[in-house]
């Protein structure tokens, strides 16, 4: 039961257990109150640690609430989407924020879109990784989470960068496939130069077993240095610039030592902004194309050398190279074939050794001489594939060791006719075949080089030609200046002489008539080689043409007596015998020397010198030696004076005729005279013939003087007849000159009708070389001639270069041996020969022959003998006046002066 007390002091307890309560429950609140203020100020700075923390995460990131209230992003987020941070606040929805980006340009889609989209993927039940391409071209990879309150957490991330990179990559995988099937080098390579993508050959080719081996890698990995700054400063240059470069020619050495010409194009890659980010390159081996080309344009060099006559020694060389070009591991080689046709000569080898060529200069060609040796031997190619082995090498297989030469295969090189030229050899360090190429080569080679040599022993021939007679090979008047010129620099220099010597043969023409040319060429050829054997190797003998020589004596002692010598042995040489077949010819030489310097300064004027001194040789009976003087030159002033006395002497009725009488060989009677000229000077006295009817030839003047000869030669025969003498015949010489004169028949029948001579008494003499300086004219003339009655006689016969068939056609009467021939008839085998031979010539042709110059019983008895007609000379009457042959011709009537 319950009392009041227990009551009243229930109810005091109860009070004190409130105030109790109280006081604890305020204490407790207290203390939940500080805990709580505690646990906000922890969580606070949580919350803030965790905003910096989110803050600082490359990544943006956001928290969403169940109402799409966003709780909180960090600064990332508001970066990546291009809000300013201040704008994004807690509880904003998203399509608030959505609509941020949009107006940003941050959107990957509209509003509404975007909004659906969203809450689609939060309401999956797993997290949704997707990436927004945004529309400033970003793009986002986005993480969404959803969580279980229906709020989301989102991370964003701005991958664009990477995501090139992937498309590249993926690319890059896809395409690598394709490219791999291009032969030619595909790559791509970044800003930096480095390989990005690669393609199996360019791989391949430079030691990389698969192409990805190769990204990264920069030029720098691949080549020299030097080549490899090159690619570098052109591709950077190309990047620089945005210039593609097209078909440019590189030539690279690959991983395997081997070089290649590549045509290479590199074309810059763009992004969307137009901003370079690398280059794309391809690269084609041109390198047959490019040996090709090499070869086309070296052998189009090579021949245009053979044209323009570039040496034959550059051309070789030149050739060798051209091949060892086109070539690996081989050394070409040309040797020549020596005049002898037995040695081989250093050509061209550039690349050989020297000391192995020099061994083998000169090589004596067999059948088992190496490669090259047994070649031009045997005229076909010799392949040797093993020096050290092969047989052929036996006696050279110490030669060649040093040089480490295996094979050696060579060809002869042929002229046009097939004749060995040469050969050309390819030596190999290996010990192989020629490839197919190579032998292609081989072929080129020694047709070119064939070429080549045949070109240059023509340009040799030609040189020598021109510079030498063809008859005797002595240098010939070309070379005897050139020559001249250096004896006579060498003189000067040295304080020595050089002596010129004209040498001419004397009746060396009588020989060329008589026994023909061959005999004369026989002749020439044996005088010229004894005129070299008896001079040193350093003196020149020249032949000028026909009879005529030059010697030039060089580095000659300043004593004439010394150059004496040397030309008595020269004229000694000259006039030994020549023998051809049965006959001994004998030659004699006029020979004129002009030494330097005492005789002239030039060439020229030794030259002239030395001949002047010849003519006075002539002049004085031949077969002997002048040296030069200078009154031997005044001749040349002197033909001046007497050219201008010659002009005047007809008008001042200087000249007269002496008459000589020609001789019945067989009768003894005369029956002819020659009308002879003479020109008496008032002050110069008697001039001979000879001396002025050349100068009067010269001058166009015999003209007027022929016609004077030929009036007062049948003048006088007609007054001789008038006298009472027994009509004869006159003989008139007719020149050169004269006879081509247009009106010489009207000439001729004034004469004859002016001194009423009748045209049998009229004999007209014409040189043999004047009639066939052009027989059709000559004939034509002498016929019409011969149709007014006027006799034809042929000069100096036997000196000139009648034809039998010629002669037979000309209408002469008489046959004249020059008296050349009849000099030492009695003596002479050879002019027996011709005196003979004239003899029977016209005996064949029914001619008559008459010898001049006969002087002796001897030479009257050989003529007799051997049945000549008839004779003129100084044995039975010199030239004498017309009063002389009247005296003459009335003693002979009288019988007195007969030859019998
Ligand atoms: N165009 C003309 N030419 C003429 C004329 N008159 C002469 N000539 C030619 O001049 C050359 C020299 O003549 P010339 O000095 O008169 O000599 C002649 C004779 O004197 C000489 N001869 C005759 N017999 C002998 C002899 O026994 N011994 C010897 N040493 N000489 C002799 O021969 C000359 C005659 O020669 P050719 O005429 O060949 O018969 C001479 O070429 C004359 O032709 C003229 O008017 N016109």
């Amino acid at each position: 039961m319950v009392t009041k007390s227990s009551k009243r002091s229930a109810e005091a307890a109860d009070q004190a257990g409130i105030t109790a309560l109280s006081k604890l429950a305020v204490a407790a609140y207290e203390d939940l109150e500080r805990e709580l203020k505690a646990t906000i100020a922890t969580l606070e700075a949580q919350a803030r640690r965790f905003e910096t923390a989110i803050d600082n995460i490359s990544q943006g990131i956001c928290f969403f609430d169940v109402a799409e209230r966003l709780i909180l992003c960090n600064r990332r987020y508001a970066e990546i989407y291009g809000i300013s941070p201040g704008k994004l606040q807690a509880g904003m929805t998203l399509a608030d924020i959505i609509e941020h980006r949009v107006a940003a340009g941050t959107s990957a889609m509209e509003s509404e879109a975007y909004l659906a989209f969203a809450r689609s993927i939060n309401s999956s039940n797993g997290s949704t990784n997707w990436t927004a391409e945004l529309n400033d071209g970003r793009t986002i990879q986005i993480i969404h989470q959803p969580m279980p309150d229906g709020g989301w957490i989102a991370t964003h991330e701005d991958i664009t960068e990477l995501a090139a990179s992937r498309v590249m990559v993926s690319e890059r995988v896809s395409l690598q496939a394709l490219i791999d099937w291009v032969p030619d080098y595909l790559w791509v390579k970044d800003t930096e130069s480095r390989f990005v993508v690669v393609n199996k050959a360019l791989a391949t080719d430079h030691g990389r077993h698969d192409p990805s081996e190769m990204i990264g890698l920069s030029d720098f990995d691949l080549h020299a240095p030097e080549l490899a700054r090159q690619f570098r400063a052109s591709e950077q240059a190309l990047l620089r610039g945005g210039q593609p470069m097209i078909d440019k020619e590189e030539f690279i050495v690959d991983a395997s030592g081997a070089g290649k010409w590549m045509s290479s194009t590199k074309v810059p890659l763009r992004n969307a902004e137009n901003g370079v980010f690398g280059l794309v390159g391809i690269a084609h081996d041109i390198t047959q194309r490019k040996l090709a080309d090499d070869l086309r344009s070296g052998q189009a060099h090579i021949l245009e050398m053979i044209a323009t006559s570039a040496p034959l020694e550059e051309v070789l060389e030149r050739l060798v190279r051209l091949i060892e070009s086109q070539l690996s591991d081989i050394f070409g080689s040309v040797l020549l074939l020596d005049a002898d046709g037995a040695h081989l000569r250093h050509g061209a080898a550039p690349s050989l050794a020297k000391d192995y060529t020099d061994a083998i200069d000169g090589i004596r060609i067999g059948p088992k001489v190496g490669s090259c040796g047994t070649a031009a031997y045997r005229r076909e190619p010799v392949i040797v594939i093993d020096i050290v082995s092969d047989p052929l090498w036996e006696d050279f297989r110490d030669l060649v060791r040093p040089y480490g030469y295996r094979s050696c295969w060579s060809t002869p090189i042929l002229s046009h006719t097939g004749v060995v030229l040469g050969v050309f050899a390819m030596y190999s360090k290996t010990v192989r075949e020629p490839t197919k190429a190579e032998s292609n080569l081989i072929d080129f080679t020694t047709r070119i080089a064939g070429i080549a040599i045949e070109r240059k022993l023509a340009e040799d021939r030609i040189h020598f030609m021109a510079n030498h007679d063809t008859l005797t090979g002595l240098p010939n008047r070309a070379l005897l200046g050139d020559r001249l010129s250096q004896a006579i620099l060498y003189a000067q220099r040295y304080g020595r002489w050089v002596s010129v010597v004209f040498i001419d043969l004397d009746n060396f023409k009588l020989v060329n008539d008589t026994l023909g040319h061959n005999a004369g060429d026989l002749l020439l050829k044996a005088v010229a080689s004894r005129m070299v054997e008896c001079v040193r190797a350093t003196d020149t003998v020249v032949r000028l043409g026909g009879d005529e020589f030059v010697v030039v004596l060089f580095d000659q002692e300043p004593n004439a007596e010394l150059v004496a010598e040397t030309l008595q042995k020269i004229r000694a040489a000259v006039a030994e015998p020549v023998h051809l077949g049965k006959h001994h010819l004998r030659t004699t030489a006029s020979i004129g020397v002009a030494n330097y310097p005492d005789d002239g300064a030039t060439a020229d004027a030794l030259l002239a010198n030395a001949d002047a001194a010849m003519y006075r040789a002539k002049e004085l009976g031949r077969d002997n030696v002048q040296f030069y003087a200078p009154e031997f030159n005044s001749s040349g002033h002197e033909r001046f004076l007497l050219q201008e006395e010659l002009r005047n002497a007809l008008a001042r009725g200087e000249f007269t005729l002496l008459y000589q009488p020609q001789v019945d060989l067989r009768s003894g009677h005369v029956f002819a005279v020659e009308a002879l000229i003479r020109w008496k000077h008032p002050s110069l006295g008697l001039i001979s013939p000879i001396k002025f009817i050349p100068l009067a030839e010269e001058t166009g003047l015999i003209v007027p003087i022929g016609d004077w000869v030929l009036h007062e030669a049948c003048r006088q025969n007609k007054a001789w007849q008038d006298d009472g003498l027994p009509p004869m015949v006159v003989c008139v010489n007719v020149s050169a000159r004269q006879f081509k004169e247009s009106n010489l028949i009207n000439r001729v029948v004034n004469a004859l009708k002016d001194c009423d001579l009748e045209a049998k008494y009229l004999e007209l003499e014409l040189t043999e070389s004047l009639i066939m300086q052009n027989v059709d004219m000559a004939v034509s003339t002498m016929n019409a001639l011969q149709s007014l009655g006027v006799q034809i006689s042929i000069d100096d016969f036997g000196t000139g270069y009648s034809s039998l068939s010629a002669l037979k056609t000309f209408p002469v009467a008489r046959l004249k041996i020059d008296k050349s021939f009849i000099n030492d008839l009695v003596t002479d085998e050879n002019d027996q020969a011709v005196a003979s031979a004239v003899i029977s010539l016209g005996q064949k042709l029914n001619l008559r022959v008459i010898a001049e110059g006969v002087e002796t019983n001897d030479q009257v008895a050989f003529l007799r003998k051997n049945n000549c007609d008839e004779m003129q000379g100084y044995h039975f009457s010199k030239p004498v006046s017309a009063q002389g042959i009247a005296k003459l011709l009335n003693k002979e009537q009288g019988g007195h002066t007969s030859m019998e």
